[in-house]
């Protein structure tokens, strides 16, 4: 299947170091929007992961969290596309979870949940925690400048990593 599956704070929407923590703060990248939903027309599956440790934090219960969900399924559905699996690690740091990236759990359950391999899969990040992640389970790593991406960018990568400005970019070399 055609499957990939994208980080979300400063990859869909802009990313901010004190979080994103009510729904006025999810600003969607629209660029981002638009190549979701024209990937979701062309027969791709988006799914995504996302570390929200804000939850564990106490800065935005679930229920904010699904509001913003709710806000990206809306736009790319008002684009004719539809958004795939979302899922969170709602967890700290320090709580010893599976699914907290730089750990894979959330990708391996978007395989579960589409009985699918990883193998090869593009995984869209912006921290190299997004990318070591996508190492753990054989994904294809793949960063965009957007959000912290060129903080990471500043730092060696992981051999194999490819680079795009952002995610339109990273819609167009698929589509192409
Ligand atoms: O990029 P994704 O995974 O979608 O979400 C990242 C957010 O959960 C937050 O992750 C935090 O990292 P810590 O969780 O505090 O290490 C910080 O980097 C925040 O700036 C950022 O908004
Ligand atoms: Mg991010
Ligand atoms: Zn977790």
């Amino acid at each position: 299947m055609k499957l990939l599956i994208l980080d979300r704070d400063g990859v869909i929407n802009q990313d901010s170091d004190a979080y994103i923590k009510t729904l006025d703060e999810w600003i969607p990248i629209l660029s981002s929007i638009t190549a979701i939903a024209r990937l979701s027309k062309a027969g791709w599956t988006v799914a995504v992961a996302t570390n929200q440790s804000g939850i564990a934090r106490g800065y935005y219960d679930l229920a904010t969290l699904e509001s913003m969900h709710a806000r990206l399924r809306q736009l790319v559905a008002e684009q004719g596309g539809e958004v795939g699996l979302i899922v969170h690690c709602p967890h700290g740091p320090d709580d010893g979870c599976d699914c907290r990236k730089p750990k894979p759990g959330m990708l391996e359950q978007i395989a579960a949940h589409y009985a699918t391999e990883l193998a090869g899969i593009w995984f869209v990040g912006d921290t190299s925690g997004d990318l070591q992640a996508a190492l753990a389970v054989d994904c294809q790593p793949v960063l965009v400048k957007t959000g912290k991406g060129e903080r990471t960018l500043a730092k060696p990568l992981p051999p194999g990593t490819l680079v795009f400005d952002d995610l339109a970019a990273v819609a167009d070399q698929l589509l192409s």
